[in-house]
């Protein structure tokens, strides 16, 4: 989570909105970034089980910012399976303000569909008038209870694979039974030293905790392009939950990550296995459609922390178009 705001960073306290208040938020001893929890956990199940939370198509509502990469996660699950007449979406703006995530007219973006909020935070109180946390995206919003299901992107991952991939048009299993253990153990690796790794390094508050991510990053990219030497997806012959994980990382990595977060040992783009793998799950069918590199550049450039003067840079050229 934009771990941008370790410093001036805003949240819900017993619902309302702080500004530059840091109870939660806090930064490791060695000035390493730690993330917080999230807090709405309940579950969509075939029957409602357990929560009240049927899969019904029509009854969910996705919110998510095309920046964030924990949003793009569900986003790209929604298209692979086929979801998109089932569980409904919208985009808030790239930027982070000082309200947070705020819905309007950029480009990409929108309103609120279903109750014409201002910003995301009001989703949040509306669920639980005394929510205390960050209010982030992905949302799982169900329209019938009018209320937040789940703010975490891996619960909401396993849902649209599970209870919500029967009513898509795509048969497809992100997450087979026999490689589960693989899979989540890749999972695990990949999220602490890539997908997080980056952020660690881009809001390091040393140069030891830099080092130390910049070394996890690089060395996970060494060890996905030895793996995808014999593979075309990370377990194989089939895509699976952890090439989801990867791809959202390296979409955003020559972007965003190697000029704003200083990962800059090398570009993506040397790469020659990984590069050829983000073209073919680029091109695979809706897909392009979930990466938005307009979002993704404005919005990691407006982080002021990061970019005091909020210039974006014009490059790099980038085209996963080609064909692999
Ligand atoms: N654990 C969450 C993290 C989501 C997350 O960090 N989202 C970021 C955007 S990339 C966010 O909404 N940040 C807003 C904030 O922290 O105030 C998940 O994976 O779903």
């Amino acid at each position: 989570m934009p771990q941008q705001f370790v410093e001036d960073y805003t949240m819900l306290y017993q619902g309302k909105w702080q500004q530059n208040w840091n109870p939660y938020q806090k930064t490791g001893d060695n000035g390493d970034f730690v993330r917080q929890t999230s807090q709405f956990r309940s579950q969509v199940t075939h029957d409602g089980r357990d929560y009240g939370f049927k899969a019904e198509p029509g009854r969910y509502h996705l919110y998510l910012a095309k920046i964030c990469p924990w949003a793009s996660r569900t986003l790209m699950a929604r298209a692979l399976l086929g979801l998109e007449d089932v569980i409904s979406v919208s985009f808030v703006e790239p930027f982070l303000t000082d309200k947070g995530w705020r819905f309007g007219n950029y480009p990409g973006a929108g309103p609120d569909p279903l109750h014409n909020f201002q910003h995301v935070h009001e989703l949040y109180t509306h669920a639980d008038a005394q929510v205390t946390g960050r209010a982030t995206v992905p949302i799982l919003w169900d329209k019938q209870r009018d209320t937040l299901v789940n703010n975490e992107s891996a619960d909401i991952l396993k849902m649209l694979n599970s209870v919500f991939a029967p009513l898509g048009t795509r048969p497809i299993n992100l997450r087979p039974e026999p490689q589960l253990n693989e899979l989540d153990a890749l999972n695990d690796d990949l999220y602490h030293r890539l997908n997080n790794g980056v952020y660690r390094a881009g809001f390091a508050k040393s140069q030891t905790a830099y080092d130390a991510a910049v070394d996890d990053v690089f060395s996970a990219l060494d060890d996905m392009e030895v793996r995808l030497n014999q593979r075309r997806f990370l377990l194989g012959e089939n895509l699976t939950e952890a090439d989801i994980r990867l791809f959202v990382t390296l979409v955003r990595f020559d972007a965003a990550y190697h000029g704003l977060f200083k990962c800059n040992r090398r570009t993506l783009a040397s790469y020659a296995n990984l590069s050829h793998y983000l073209e073919r799950i680029y091109q695979l069918p809706g897909i392009a459609e979930t990466v938005d590199l307009d979002h993704i550049k404005a919005g990691y450039y407006s982080v002021k922390a990061l970019n005091p003067t909020g210039i974006i840079p014009t490059g790099p050229e980038l085209n996963w178009r080609a064909a692999s």
